[in-house]
Formats: C-alpha cells, structure tokens, sequence
C-alpha cells in the first residue's frame, strides 16, 4: 500500500527549511506556466481542442456538475487504513492512473516517453504508449517496467499494424489499446493558425521508422538523406489515417495478440457492445479531450450509459477532463474502474522533463488519496453512484 498523500508533508517540511515546490500544485497552475514557458506551437497543440472547444469545456463542466456528498466519523481518514490499488486487465497499479497516450512528445522534451514510462513505473501507476510516440517501442519498454499498455492507431496498410501490435506484445506491453476515434484529425484551429503539424517535420513517427514492414515500403533508407526522409513522412501521411476500421476489426487485433484489446473513444453505449462482442475486454470512454468531434457529449456524460450497456463483459476506463483527485474520485463512483490522465503531466513534462511528470502524477495522487479518506472511504471499491449528487 502506497499512502501518495505524504506528499504533502513532504512540501511543508521543506517549506520550513525554505525550499518551495518548484512547480505549481494544480493542473491548471501547470497549464499556465506551460503557456508562458513552451512554445506557441507546442503549447498550441497540447492544448487545443477542435473547432470551438466546446466540448474540452463540457469535460470540466461534466465534472462539475456532480458532487461528493463526504462521510464523516468512519475511521478511515488515517493513511495507514486507504488502499488505492487495483487490478485492471490483469495489470496490477498502485492507483486507478494510468498516463493518457500522448503523440509527439518531442515537442516539449527530448526525454518524452522515456521519461513517461521510469515515472509511471516507479509510482507504480500504468501508462499507455502512444503509436505517435517519439521514441520506439523497444526503448521504451526498456523503462517502463510492467504496467505499460501500447495505444494502436491503426494504419491503412494492416501489415503494418499487425508488425506494430507484435512488435508491442513482443516488448512486454500488458493491453493494446485502440483508438477509434480518431481515423483522421479534427480540425485544430489553433495548430491551424500556426500552420503547424509536428508529423511533417518527421516527429511523433519513430515507431513507423523503426518498423521493418514499413520500412519495406520506402524505396530508400530514410536515415540516407532528407529526400528519403521526406519520402517516408509522406508514406506515413498516405498511411496514418484508415477510415476503414468497424467494430469487427477488434476480431482481428486477437489474431496477433493474446494480451487484451481495449477500445478507445467510446461514448455511445451501441458502440461498446459492439466492440465488445467483437472481442474487446475494456473501453476506454473519451472524447480524446475534445480533440476530434467538437459538440461532442462531455465524456463524464456518456460514462454510466456506456458502464451499464457493458454491465460485468469489460473493463471500463475514462478520460477527458480528469484534474483532480475529486474528478478520480467521480469517474469511480460512475463506473469507470480506472482513469487515463491527460494534458496536465504533458505540461509537467514539457516544464520539467521527469521531475515534472512526477510532480504532475504525485500531485494528482496525493489529492486523490486525500480526498479518498477525508469524504470517509478507505478504499476505491467502496466509490458508487450514492456517493455523489447533481450539483
Ligand atoms: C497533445 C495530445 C496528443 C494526443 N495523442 C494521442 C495519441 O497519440 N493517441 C491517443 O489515443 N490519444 C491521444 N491523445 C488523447 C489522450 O489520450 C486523451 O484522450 C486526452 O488527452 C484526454 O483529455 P484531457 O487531456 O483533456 O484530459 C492526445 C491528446 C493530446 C492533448
Ligand atoms: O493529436 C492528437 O490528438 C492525436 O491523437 C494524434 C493524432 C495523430 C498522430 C499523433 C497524435
């Protein structure tokens, strides 16, 4: 048992000695020091959503419009007595957290998912590793030890997805993840007003560089000059996008791996019995943090219709809006049996390289197992929906 709230503690008593924290305690704090440290053209794309980002608002408000009623007098506000552990898919996690996949984590540090995976692993939290990663597969697993999860984006070219899903099973990940929601990119007005699309200037596709069977498909090595690495930019332009993918396909996905298939970007309850019957053993309910569909129901909304359609057949995870401990705290109650966590340790890492994915993954947990035991329960198993009300 991992007591994450000794976080606390720890700040004051080094605040008693002088040292303050180097980096703000909330996910918003983060936001706004990345805003004025990072980039426009980084920070643009970690922060932007589609069109009006309405719908990365109705995130929040989803959150905010239900509310913990706190227990008090039970016994179980000491640390000793929380236990935040759970099994998800057969993956042990200290906490119900595992890290969102990000692509193109370049943009904000050189140590991008390598710095993601030691984090994730010494807090003994998940994480999931984007198709659009910065860095291989291979290397990655290196560090990530046993609770990493490989996110498919799943290109038109099926050779090249079957060499990506065996490549991932190969390595050590514990669940492949697809995304379903994203066969193309949402229109993004702030990178469009900067022109900017990191995968044009080769980044986010090293896992596509480094894949034998895609590599098959250029004509030169793209290492051998900038003609050729252009030439393999554009194959993986030709290939990133498949708008061919149904709910059938996660059949398919079983065929190259024995490790459990995971859907992602689900909100409509048919949706997840479909994907289901096809084989999936989890969900994850998102709206890719209003990213893709703008309009789109706010993903806390679409929780308990997707948990009840799949009743005890999967696992259902959420993200899209987690910021806190509280909101951890809510995506429980309604269902969900962990959360993927987003923007906020992207910010962290983009501040801080390591240290700021830390403090990013800490903080979060520190307020979640604090608030845990403050509304009165001593464990996440105890979270149901008479826990909350409309706010
Ligand atoms: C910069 C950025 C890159 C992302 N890249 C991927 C990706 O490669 N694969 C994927 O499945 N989702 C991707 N997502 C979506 C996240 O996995 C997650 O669904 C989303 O960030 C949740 O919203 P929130 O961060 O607002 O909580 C990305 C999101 C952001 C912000
Ligand atoms: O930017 C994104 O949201 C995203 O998911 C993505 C899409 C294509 C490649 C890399 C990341």
């Amino acid at each position: 048992m991992t007591f994450f709230g000794n976080l606390q503690n720890e700040i004051y008593f080094a605040g008693l000695g002088g040292t303050l924290p180097a980096l703000p305690m909330t996910a918003a704090g983060l936001e706004d020091l990345a805003r004025q440290r990072l980039s426009p053209e980084a920070f643009g794309y970690i922060a932007g959503s589609a069109s009006t980002e309405r719908t990365a608002a109705a995130n929040l408000a989803a959150f905010d419009r239900h509310r913990i009623v706190p227990r008090m007098l039970r016994g179980t506000a000491a640390p000793d007595v929380r236990d935040l552990s759970v099994e998800v898919l057969g993956t042990r996690l200290a906490a119900p957290v595992l890290t969102a996949p990000v692509g193109v984590l370049e943009l904000v540090h050189p140590d991008a998912e390598a710095a993601v995976g030691a984090v994730t692993s010494e807090l003994g939290v998940g994480s999931v590793l984007s198709t659009a990663a910065s860095t291989s597969i291979e290397t990655v697993a290196q560090v990530s030890g046993e609770t990493w999860w490989y996110q498919l984006y799943w290109p038109s070219d099926d050779e090249v997805a079957e060499s990506l899903v065996r490549r991932a099973t190969a390595a050590g990940a514990k669940a492949i993840v697809l995304t379903a929601d994203t066969p193309g990119m949402g229109w993004r007005p702030r990178d469009l007003e900067l022109g900017h699309l990191p995968f044009l200037q080769a980044k986010g596709i090293a896992n596509y560089l480094s894949d034998p069977v895609f590599r098959s498909r250029l004509a030169s090595p793209p290492e051998e000059s900038a003609e050729a690495m252009q030439m393999a930019v554009l194959t993986w332009v030709s290939m990133f996008g498949n708008h061919a993918i149904r709910a059938n396909d996660v059949a398919r996905l079983t065929e190259w791996t024995d490790l459990p298939i995971v859907v992602k970007g689900i909100v409509h309850p048919e949706d997840a019995h479909a994907v289901v019957d096809a084989g999936a053993s989890g969900v994850v309910v998102s709206n890719h943090g209003g990213r893709q569909v703008d309009g789109a129901i706010g993903a806390l909304d679409a929780l308990v219709p997707v948990a009840s359609a799949v009743g005890e057949r999967a696992t259902v995870l959420l993200d899209s809006g987690i910021r806190s401990g509280a909101d951890v705290v809510k995506a429980l109650a309604l269902g969900a049996d962990a959360v993927l966590y987003g923007r906020p340790w992207v910010y962290g890492l983009g501040l801080a390289g390591a240290d700021g994915v830390r403090h990013a993954l800490r903080m979060l947990l520190a307020d979640l197992d604090l608030t845990l035991g403050l509304a009165g329960f001593a464990s996440v198993a105890e979270l149901d929906p008479s826990i909350l009300r409309d706010a």
